[in-house]
């Protein structure tokens, strides 16, 4: 047989960029933001402690590669000031409690890394504290995905406190806190919110021109030169401005049609490939978002839009979504929430890109509603849901055989057939 492998590569010079622990030399497109953020870091270098600061924005608006840049700067910058500084970054979404965070904290502070699980906590505390004060100066503590934490405050509460409470004398601490869920904000206890929230700068998600400048620029990193057709970035600057405005997708894509070019043989990336790719790219973005980051309660707000989108007799309305949704807690045995409880969560879909809203008059009785729909095709949606134990059973023998019928039918017929 020959080899199943193809020929010398004259596509990608590279690939480490797409890596997510690649941090980029450059941030394009952020400097209002970086402005802000280094107005409110500027009090470390001033020699007045460092302040707490709270990042929001959705998924990959560039949060985590600012802060990092940003905390860069300030770091040597502190150096040649003569200020003391030190920066500790934790990703909460491994450590998703004080209790984790602290013991990696400790880890961190001792070389000997000898803190496993079993620690009491008022013990690591304690060395935590005797190590930072004897570090001194300011000390900042990034936390990525903060809103991880949950509602497990005792970190946002302990440190901002530090030396009100005499646990430190020669060190103050700061906390610049990250997160994409805009209700973490709200569900915060008053005394953490306002020292966590002390100065916030949010992150909008990229238009199409910015897209392009941050594409562009990993574009002439990973690939040979000559290799990308004119059109091609930005076409996956226009396709993600229009879906999300998330870099990540962005480079999802761009990196897709190359591999798909690269499959092919081909000598060139072009159109074709990144629509290709596109359709690739949002299917899986779409798992990943329905199977990892949503609760069983947010599936089944989904599963009731997604079957009212796909019906063209009646409109994906709060009250016409809340009614099959409590149909279909029924069947499948979950607890039924209330109906601002689903508005709830048809937001936070709204938020992680699924659903789209638009606002509609009701005309002479006067007010307004709003009609859900399932931004990608709603078979993906059903697909991926069809896969998981919970659900396999709504959607008889197979998803596709479903929708086939499912397309043609009204929901009377709909919630007949899945026996509701
Ligand atoms: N302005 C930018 N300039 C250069 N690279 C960027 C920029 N914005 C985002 N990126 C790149 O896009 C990817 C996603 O960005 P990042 O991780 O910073 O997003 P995020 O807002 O922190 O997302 P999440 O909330 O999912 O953690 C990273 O590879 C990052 O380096």
């Amino acid at each position: 047989m020959d080899s199943p492998f193809k020929g010398a590569n004259d596509i990608f010079q590279t690939k480490e960029p797409f890596e997510e622990a690649y941090h980029p030399e450059e941030i394009l497109e952020r400097d209002e933001e970086i402005k802000t953020f280094a107005a409110a870091l500027q009090d470390v270098l001033d020699g007045f402690g460092p302040p707490n600061v709270f990042i929001y924005g959705q998924t990959g608006v560039g949060k985590t590669a600012t802060t990092h840049k940003v905390t860069e700067y300030l770091e040597a910058d502190a150096i040649e000031a003569g200020v003391n500084l030190t920066v500790f970054s934790i990703n909460c979404n491994k450590r998703d409690t004080t209790y984790k965070v602290i013991t990696h904290l400790a880890n961190e502070l001792y070389s000997e890394k000898t803190f496993k699980q079993g620690h009491h906590p008022d013990t690591l505390w304690d060395r935590i504290y005797t190590a930072l004060d004897e570090l001194g100066g300011s000390i900042l503590v990034v936390l990525d995905e903060i809103d991880k934490l949950g509602e497990d405050e005792e970190l946002l509460y302990e440190f901002p406190r530090a030396n009100a409470m005499g646990e430190l004398e020669h060190a103050k601490v700061g906390i610049i806190g990250i997160s994409n869920n805009f209700k973490f904000r709200e569900s915060l206890s008053p005394r953490v919110k306002s020292t966590l929230t002390e100065r916030e700068i949010q992150f909008s998600p990229y238009d199409a021109n910015e897209l392009r400048t941050i594409l562009n620029y990993y574009a002439d990193l990973v690939f040979y030169e000559n290799v990308l057709s004119d059109d091609v970035v930005p076409l996956c600057a226009a396709f993600t401005a229009q879906d999300t405005g998330d870099a990540r997708m962005g480079l999802d894509l761009l990196e897709t049609a190359g591999d798909i070019a690269r499959h092919e043989d081909a000598d060139h990336v072009v159109e074709e490939h990144v629509r290709i790719a596109r359709s690739q790219v949002d299917r899986a973005n779409t798992e990943r978002i329905v199977t990892n980051r949503l609760t069983v309660q947010m599936q089944t707000v989904l599963v009731a839009t997604t079957f009212l989108d796909v019906d063209q007799s009646t409109d994906a309305k709060v009250k016409t979504i809340y009614s099959f949704y409590k149909d279909l807690c029924d069947r499948l045995d979950i607890d039924v929430l209330s109906e601002s409880r689903v508005r709830d969560h048809l937001d936070t879909l709204d938020m992680f890109g699924l659903l789209e809203t638009e606002e509609v008059n009701l005309g002479r009785r006067g007010g307004r509603s709003y009609i859900y729909s399932i931004v990608d095709e709603p078979r993906v949606v059903i697909e991926t849901l069809y896969n998981m134990d919970r659900f396999e059973n709504l959607f008889g023998d197979s998803a596709e055989e479903f929708l086939d019928t499912y397309e043609v039918d009204t929901r009377s017929d709909i919630q007949t057939k899945l026996g509701l």
